[in-house]
């Protein structure tokens, strides 16, 4: 796993690193990691454009370096500093004396932009003068008629660096190269997407950074690491029989989906329960059906919700599977069913795991509010609330534990925003539930497989929710061979 950490830990770590180093050794070796980047993007330096945009803190101290780096190496550098009282004083010096100079206005070629506006000492979004300097900027070109590119340093200004909300204009980068640790903005909310390609570059910080971090980012081994391996002496029951509650005669596409998302998870067998029953069968026969949840037969974890509808069959469905003492997946119309009343009492009585799988609109019925800014907080406050394991969906889905562990997943993609994907997820999530996996570990290895599967199945057009299932299993294959 990847850790991000919240600006007063790098902080912290920062202080008690610099403590026992001579001044500015940090920000020598991060203008450094800084430069070495660019110049491999631009590929020969020398006679190459670059433009730093420079703020009033040390973020713009570290490009004010960088950029002295690359103008002794031969590219015609120009510092735009945008509040001249207030820049880095030894920074533009050493950019002076390397042959560098500096403005008031971007120039008019450039080939490459240096963003050193505002790092993680950043209040709000971007200020109207760096949000102006910035618009006229990424209207130059470069020395081939091309869209400057654009390299962020530490974080694309413009982003609240804790939550990864983006509260007004901010930097959209193509490569975003950071220092000592990961923030919170590299990987979750919309300000994750801005920061491109992240670089982190190694200032010695990780040994100091003692807290705990504010989110974890699971890679590729970790989640091949989590799929349960099949053993030769393996029968239906090792690898997890999993109950599917889902869909209804008016939604039978749903019980088909998180059938089919089910069937492509590492199960051992999947058992159907409810109205939809021939349907799945038809899509579906290697499933076992039956109508109602109680004569399901052995199963090892349910997955309930989506499709079912919320009339008083449906509220059945869901009170059963809850006072059974397996593992549940609560999804969609479940969630809503979840709202007040009796359901809430039925959950914090259960010991066996749950987790819910909203998208914003269910997760403000759920919560009583909006995920708001601060995705990563608002789903440990419900998951601490409801006793339960809260995978918030988005462009960067949010895994929270009720004891506060938070998990993004970085493998989402625009392709997922398709009817009937959510069901797909609630399958897969329910066959690893189902194959004995934790329940964080479950959801995070689902929204992970089930981002994978949306980006493979885009490569060949449009996406539908079946295309998103058929591709499950060949990315399941592919991580654990
Ligand atoms: N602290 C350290 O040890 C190190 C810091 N480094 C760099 O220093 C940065 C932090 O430096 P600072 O603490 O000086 O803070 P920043 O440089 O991130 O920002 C502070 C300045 O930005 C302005 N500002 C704040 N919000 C703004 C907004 N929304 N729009 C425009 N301007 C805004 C403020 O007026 C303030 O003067 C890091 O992000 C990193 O780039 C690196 O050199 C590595 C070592
Ligand atoms: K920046």
């Amino acid at each position: 796993m990847r850790p991000a950490w919240r600006v007063a830990d790098v902080r912290a770590a920062e202080e008690a690193l610099m403590a026992r180093l001579p001044e500015g050794t940090l920000m020598q070796r991060a203008a450094a990691g800084l430069a070495r980047r660019c110049a491999l993007i631009l590929e020969q330096v020398y006679g190459a454009h670059v433009t730093l945009l420079i703020g009033a803190g040390n973020n713009g101290g570290d490009a004010l370096y960088a950029g002295a780096i690359l103008a002794r190496r031969g590219a015609a550098v120009t510092a735009v500093v945008l509040d001249p009282a207030k820049v880095h004083r030894e920074g533009l010096t050493a950019l002076t004396q390397a042959g560098g100079r500096a403005q008031d206005q971007p120039p008019r070629t450039i080939d490459l932009v240096v963003d050193g506006i505002v790092g993680i000492g950043a209040k709000g979004g971007l200020r109207s003068g760096a949000a102006t300097t910035l618009h006229r900027t990424l209207e130059r070109r470069g020395r081939h008629g091309q869209r400057p590119t654009m390299v962020a340093v530490d974080v694309p200004s413009g982003v609240d660096v804790d939550t990864g909300d983006v509260p007004g204009k901010a930097v959209r980068a193509d490569v975003t190269v950071t220092f000592g640790c990961l923030k919170p903005a590299h990987v979750v909310g919309p300000a994750a997407p801005l920061a491109g390609e992240v670089e982190l570059v190694d200032i010695g910080l990780r040994p100091w950074l003692r807290a705990d971090p504010a989110v974890l980012v699971p890679d590729r081994a970790d989640i091949a690491q989590a799929l349960p391996k099949h053993r030769p002496t393996d029968e239906k029951y090792t690898r997890g029989v999993v109950g599917i509650a889902t869909g209804s005669m008016t939604y039978p596409g749903a019980a088909i989906m998180s059938t089919a998302g089910a069937l492509a998870g590492p199960t051992g067998m999947v058992r159907y329960a409810g109205t939809a029953r021939e349907y799945v069968v038809q899509a579906h026969p290697s499933v076992i059906a039956t109508d109602r949840i109680t004569d399901a037969g052995r199963v090892q974890a349910w997955v309930v919700g989506s499709g079912l509808g919320t009339d008083e069959t449906a509220a059945t469905a869901v009170r059963t599977v809850l006072a059974t003492s397996l593992p549940v997946v609560l999804d969609a119309d479940a969630l809503n069913l979840l709202v007040g009343g009796t359901m809430a009492d039925l959950m914090r009585g259960r010991s066996a795991p749950m987790v819910l799988t909203p998208h914003d609109r269910e997760f403000a019925r759920l919560a009583g509010e909006e995920p708001g800014n601060d995705r990563v907080g608002a789903a440990q406050k419900l998951a601490a609330h409801t006793n339960a394991v809260v995978l918030l969906k988005g462009d960067r889905t949010i895994v929270a534990t009720p004891s506060g562990t938070a998990y993004a997943n970085p493998t989402g993609s625009a392709a997922l925003a398709t009817g009937g994907t959510g069901d797909v997820l609630a399958g897969l999530l329910g066959s690893l539930l189902a194959g004995g996996l934790r329940p964080e570990v479950a959801a995070v290895t689902a929204a992970y497989l089930h981002g994978l599967a949306g980006r493979e199945a885009a490569r060949h057009g449009p996406v539908t929710a079946p295309d998103v299932a058929d591709a499950l299993r060949p990315v399941i294959e592919h991580l654990t061979r």
